[in-house]
């Protein structure tokens, strides 16, 4: 079933096009990526579908209602919310649970996302990671049924990172719908079921992460040293493999498919072994690279 639908979006800040022409839909219970670089139209989009901007043209339900019918449905994390820098932790919950008339029990959600040892604590003083805990917190306190959590990692160092998208996984099988705008393509292809690719204001692709790197030419490369001289055209051979460089004596395979079983079972045919092997799996990076000729990040 289908929680978001976005039509034709179309959004202009006066002379500036931000959105140009966007559709998407997302369903229920799935973890939605918009990807895409800097100034692609992505907070734009997902503040449109929020309800906190008006679309110059195009149509957006949720939950088949219009955003503002349907604000009790979304809870929204946005990029860079402030909060005012003394309260503490515990008042910001208390506060956000006030504006709901049936609010989720805000103790257990500062539990959940692990900031009960910080209650106390003024935001001002919360680290980056624990900043973003909370405003995901805050983003829950209504209950919401589907959640738009825009650049929550941006800034993060890794074990924050990674911490936080243990608690996205967790939201998610709560049954929370989750839209999540990034520009880590690590971050979409590790949390999201599918991803909108979003340059200059338009979807250039959607689709599973796995689906659309499988759509690169040579979305698989084996690099390695054989242990004897090996013929190219003994690898080009192989099915799976699409093309074969030598840097040195190293070699680099590219191809599709399970192209590492593939060459390694070829070259134990000519009794030859592979050493050093190393196995690179093409990215949502060139993915994006591929369409648009422009690097993500
Ligand atoms: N309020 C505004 N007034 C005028 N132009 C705006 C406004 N908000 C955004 N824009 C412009 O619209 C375009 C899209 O911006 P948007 O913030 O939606 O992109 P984004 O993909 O979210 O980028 P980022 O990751 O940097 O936030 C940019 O060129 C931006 O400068």
């Amino acid at each position: 079933m289908k929680v978001i639908e976005v039509t034709n979006l179309h959004k202009r800040y006066r002379d500036q096009v931000a959105v140009d022409d966007v559709s998407f839909a997302v369903d229920e219970g799935e973890i939605f990526g918009v990807l895409g670089p800097n100034g692609a139209g992505k907070t734009t989009t997902v503040e449109c579908v929020a309800g906190l901007r008006t679309p110059t043209s195009g149509t957006i339900t949720v939950g088949g209602r219009t955003p503002l019918e349907a604000k009790h449905l979304l809870g929204v994390q946005l990029q860079s919310a402030q909060l005012p820098e003394k309260i503490k932790v515990w008042e910001a919950l208390d506060l956000f649970a006030s504006f709901y008339r049936d609010p989720a029990d805000w103790r257990a959600l500062m539990e959940r996302v692990g900031l009960a040892d910080k209650r106390d604590t003024r935001f001002t003083n919360l680290s980056g990671g624990q900043k973003q805990r909370l405003s995901v917190a805050l983003a829950l306190v209504g209950k919401p049924r589907v959640a738009i959590l825009d650049e929550l990692t941006t800034g993060l160092d890794p074990q924050a990172r990674r911490d936080t998208w243990d608690l996205i996984e967790q939201i998610r099988a709560d049954g929370v719908t989750i839209v999540l705008v990034t520009h880590f393509m690590e971050e979409a292809e590790r949390l999201c079921d599918r991803v909108a690719l979003i340059s200059s204001g338009r979807v250039v692709a959607m689709d599973a992460p796995s689906a659309l790197i499988g759509q690169v030419e040579e979305s698989q490369r084996v690099r390695f040293r054989p242990s004897a001289p090996v013929e190219d055209a003994m690898l080009l051979a192989v099915p799976e493999v699409t093309g074969v460089r030598r840097n040195g004596e190293q070699l680099t395979v590219t191809g599709r498919g399970n192209l590492a079983p593939a060459v390694t079972l070829a070259l134990a045919e000519h009794q030859i072994v592979p050493t050093d092997l190393r196995i690179e799996q093409a990215t949502l990076e060139d993915v994006f690279l591929a369409l648009t000729g422009r690097k993500l990040s």
